[in-house]
C-alpha cells in the first residue's frame, strides 16, 4: 500500500516543470497504431501508470515499443492481434481508444468494457454511433464490445449527441483511414483533440476544424510514423497553481500553456491570485487571503472538470461562500467526505456543492477515490494544520509524475511512502502453513518502507511464497 503524508503550513516557492499532458498522450499512443510505415517518436511523454498500461496494450496487438527519457517509439506494421486484454483495459478507460485505429486498420476490434476511476456511468455509445455510421457493425459480448467491418470503414456525417472527448478521437483515428469523408458535429475542442489531430495530419492525415465543434476528416490509404512532441499537461500545471494559491506561494509553473487555462485562470484571478505569462509558462503569486467565486464545470474552453476537486480545495480556504456545479460526470463530488474529515464545510446538494469558506482546515487520514480527488487532497493538506496521510494513492499515479518529489522541491513537507502490499493467501497443507507463511510475513514486514514505488517488489514477494518447496 502507498500513501502520502503531508505536514502542510509550508510557503511553495520556485519552479516546477509541467511534464506531458496524459490526456493528449494517450489517444497520441493509440494513433500510432494507424502507421503501417515507419516510426513514431512521441516526445514528452510523461512516466505515469497509464502510459504504462496502454504501452502494454499496443505491446499486446502487436506494436514493437521503447520507453527512455520520455521518449517512446512505436512501431506498428505488423499487428498481430485484434484485441485489447481484459487484464489491460479494466485498469483504464482510455484503452477503449484502440478501437478506432484497430476496426481502420484490421478491419476488427475487440474490447472488454472500460475502467477507470469512478465519476460517473461514462457510457461509450457515442463511440459505437460514430463506428456504425461508418459501416461497422457492432456486437456486444459477455464484458466486451466487437466492432468489424467488411473492406474499409466508409466516410459519414456524425451527429454527437454530447461532445465527447473520447468519441471525438476515436472517430477521428478510425475517419483518418476511411474511404472518403467524416464529419464530426458537436465535437469536443479540448486543446488534446487539437494534439492529436496534428499528430494525424504529421502522419500523412487530412483533419480539418479540429479545437471547434465541426471536425472534416478526408480519408486517407495509408498513415506513415512521424516524431511529434506532446503538449503540456494543463490539468497538472493547474493543480499546480492551486497548491501554489492555497499557500499564499509564488511559484513559476514551466510549460503551462496560457490559452488551454483560461476559464482557470481567470477563476483565479477573480478570487484575487496574481496570474502572469511568462516566456515559458505562468507565474503564480498569491495572497494569504482569497475571494469566494463560484464554479461550474463544462466542456472545453469552459472550466475543465478535471480542475473542480483542486478548485474545491482552494474555496475551502478562501473567504465567503461558493457553489461548485459539475455538470460534466454525475458522481463527482466524493472527495467532499474526504475534504470534511479535514474540517471543510460543503454540503451536496445534487449536481451543486455548497461551500463555506475560510474554516481552518486539519490535517486528517484520508483516502483518494479518484485521481483528481487524489491530487485535491494533496493541495487541502499542503495548508492543513498538522499532518494529513493519504491513501489510495495508485490513482494519483495514474495522472501525476512524481507529485510528491515537486512539490518537495518547491518546500511542502511531504513524503511518500510505499509499503510491499501482503501477498495473496494461498491455499497450502495445514502442517506447513503456519511457518512457512508467519516466516514469509516477519521477512516483508521487516523490509524497510521503500522510496519509490515497486511493484518488482510485490512480484519478489509472492514468488518467494511460490517458491517454497514444502507447498508443493
Ligand atoms: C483520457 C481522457 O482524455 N480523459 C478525459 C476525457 O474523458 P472521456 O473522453 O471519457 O470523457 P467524455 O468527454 O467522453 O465524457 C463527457 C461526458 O459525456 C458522456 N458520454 C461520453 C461518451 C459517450 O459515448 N457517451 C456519453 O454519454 C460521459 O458520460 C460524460 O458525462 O474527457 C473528460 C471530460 O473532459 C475528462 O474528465 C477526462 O479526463
Ligand atoms: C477522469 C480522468 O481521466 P480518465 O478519463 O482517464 O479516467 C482525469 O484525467 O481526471
Amino acid at each position: 500500500m502507498s500513501k502520502i503524508i503531508v505536514r502542510g503550513g509550508q510557503r511553495l516557492s520556485g519552479n516546477v516543470r509541467v511534464s506531458g499532458a496524459k490526456n493528449a498522450v494517450l489517444p497520441i499512443l493509440a494513433a500510432t497504431l494507424l502507421a503501417n510505415k515507419g516510426e513514431c517518436v512521441i516526445q514528452d511523454v510523461p512516466f505515469l501508470d497509464d502510459v504504462i498500461t496502454i504501452q502494454k496494450v499496443l505491446a499486446a496487438l502487436g506494436g514493437k515499443l521503447t520507453y527512455e527519457n520520455e521518449t517512446m517509439r512505436i512501431s506498428a506494421q505488423q499487428l498481430t492481434s485484434f484485441e485489447a486484454p481484459y487484464e489491460l483495459v479494466r485498469k483504464m478507460r482510455a484503452s477503449f481508444l484502440v478501437m478506432g485505429p484497430l476496426l481502420a486498420r484490421l478491419g476488427r476490434a475487440r474490447i472488454s468494457l472500460p475502467g477507470g476511476c469512478a465519476i460517473g456511468t461514462r457510457p461509450i455509445d457515442q463511440h459505437l454511433k460514430g463506428f456504425e455510421a461508418m459501416g461497422a457493425e457492432i456486437v456486444l459480448g459477455q464484458g466486451f464490445i466487437e466492432a468489424r467491418t467488411a473492406g474499409r470503414l466508409k466516410g459519414a456525417k456524425i451527429y454527437l449527441d454530447v461532445a465527447s472527448v473520447g468519441a471525438t478521437e476515436n472517430i477521428m483515428m478510425a475517419a483518418s483511414l476511411a474511404q472518403g469523408t467524416t464529419t464530426i458535429e458537436n465535437a469536443a475542442k479540448e486543446p488534446e483533440i487539437v494534439d492529436l489531430a496534428n499528430l494525424l495530419n504529421a502522419m500523412g492525415g487530412k483533419v480539418r476544424g479540429a479545437g471547434t465543434g465541426l471536425i472534416r476528416i478526408e480519408g486517407v490509404e495509408h498513415l506513415n510514423g512521424v516524431a511529434h512532441t506532446v503538449i503540456p499537461d494543463r490539468v497538472e500545471a493547474g493543480t499546480y497553481m492551486i497548491a501554489a494559491a492555497m499557500t499564499g506561494g509564488d511559484v513559476h509553473i514551466e510549460g503551462a500553456i496560457a490559452d488551454h487555462l483560461a476559464p482557470v485562470i481567470s477563476k483565479m484571478q477573480e478570487m484575487g491570485v496574481e496570474i502572469t505569462e511568462t516566456d515559458n509558462g505562468l507565474h503564480v503569486r498569491a495572497p494569504r487571503k482569497l475571494k469566494a467565486v463560484d464554479v461550474k464545470t463544462l466542456p472545453y474552453p469552459g472550466f475543465p472538470t478535471d480542475m473542480q476537486s483542486q478548485m474545491m480545495a482552494l474555496l475551502m480556504v478562501s473567504e465567503g461562500t461558493s457553489i461548485v456545479t459539475e455538470t460534466v460526470f454525475e458522481n463527482r463530488f466524493m472527495h467532499v467526505e474526504e475534504f470534511q474529515k479535514m474540517s471543510a464545510q460543503i454540503k451536496v446538494d445534487g449536481r451543486s456543492a455548497v461551500i463555506s469558506g475560510g474554516v481552518p482546515l486539519t490535517g486528517a487520514k484520508v483516502m483518494a477515490t479518484d485521481l483528481r480527488a487524489g491530487a485535491a487532497l494533496v493541495c487541502a493538506a499542503l495548508c492543513a494544520d498538522g499532518e494529513t496521510e493519504i491513501t489510495g494513492i495508485h490513482h494519483v499515479d495514474r495522472g501525476y509524475v512524481d507529485i510528491t518529489g515537486k512539490l518537495a522541491a518547491l518546500g511542502a513537507t511531504i513524503i511518500r511512502v510505499d509499503l510491499a502490499e501482503q501477498p495473496a493467501p494461498v491455499v497450502v497443507k495445514a502442517e506447513v502453513f503456519e511457518p512457512v507463511f508467519a516466516s514469509v510475513l516477519d521477512a516483508v514486514a521487516a523490509e524497510p518502507a521503500a522510496e519509490k514505488s515497486n511493484e518488482f517488489k510485490r512480484e519478489k514477494e509472492v514468488s518467494r511464497i511460490k517458491a517454497q518447496p514444502t507447498w508443493a
